[in-house]
């Protein structure tokens, strides 16, 4: 279908509004994102890190359309993921950075024990910091920092993960102001290939922010647009500034899809 010269374009110009001209066409479409510093901005608080009302209306305006499936693909627990996102049976929703479908994750006894024991080294080494927290998920431990004196965040972060950081079974991944330690593998790329078998996509969208978001980049293929959200190297082949901004993707694809595919 040809587009419309006068459409608005939510002020995204060139290639990547040329690339979401070209996914508004595709059979069947999977639009995937990150959730913390994409759909909802960064915040001191985890616990209060809510998604841009626009953001959940976009998506929830894909979701509508047929050939269309949305899926939020976070480092965050899956029940943090569903109670912050307020998505539901909507989207398909994958925690733990890939680990935890919404069929379910049953953490290996080994990793459990595993797990038990970063945490009782990890308790003491947080407490002793003000301001540093620790945020438990089902198959990894997060060490927050933002809120503790810089200085002693960054030496604390250097102390996790010179020691149980680098345990055998432990994986140890930087993020924003935090070291997430996960006691099985975890790689946002393998789920985003899941999801794309599952939905049968012909051409996916993601967005992401931080490093753990570049393994899904990774596995994007041609005909896939991947989009950073903010600052940082990347191997995403677009960039937008911030949520807002991803807003306005999602709000375009919808607004073009559905006159391409109907409702
Ligand atoms: O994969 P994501 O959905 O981007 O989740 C990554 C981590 O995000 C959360 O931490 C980050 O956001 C917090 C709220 O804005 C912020 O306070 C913190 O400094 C950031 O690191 C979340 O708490 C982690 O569990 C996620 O893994």
């Amino acid at each position: 279908m040809t587009r419309p010269t006068q459409q608005p374009t939510n002020g995204i110009n060139g290639p990547l509004r040329d690339a979401i001209g070209r996914l508004t066409g595709v059979e069947t479409l999977l639009i995937a994102s990150d959730y913390d510093g994409v759909l909802a901005p960064i915040v001191n608080d985890p616990a209060a890190a809510f998604p841009l009302p626009s953001a959940i209306d976009a998506l929830q305006e894909l979701a509508t359309l047929p050939r269309t499936s949305i899926a939020l693909l976070s480092g965050r627990a899956l029940v943090d993921l569903a109670r912050l996102s307020g998505l539901g049976g909507e989207a398909l929703l994958v925690g733990t950075h890939g680990v935890e479908f919404d069929d379910g994750f049953a953490i290996p006894p080994e990793a459990a024990a595993l797990r038990a024991q970063l945490l009782d080294e990890l308790r003491p080494m947080v407490t002793a910091v003000p301001g540093a927290a620790l945020e438990e998920k089902i198959a990894s431990v997060a060490v927050h920092v933002r809120n503790a004196d810089p200085d002693a965040g960054e030496k604390l972060l250097g102390g996790v993960a010179d020691g149980p950081g680098s345990w055998p079974g432990v994986h140890s991944t930087a993020g924003k102001k935090v070291l997430e330690l996960a006691v099985v593998k975890t790689s946002k790329g393998t789920a985003l290939d899941v999801l794309r078998d599952r939905t049968g996509a012909d051409a996916v969208l993601f967005a992401g922010d931080d490093v753990t978001d570049e393994k899904a980049f990774a596995v994007l293929r041609p005909g896939d647009v991947g989009i950073k959200v903010g600052p940082g190297e990347t191997a995403a082949e677009y960039r937008v500034d911030d949520p807002e901004q991803i807003v306005g993707v999602f709000a375009l694809l919808a607004e073009e899809r559905r006159l391409h595919v109907g409702t």
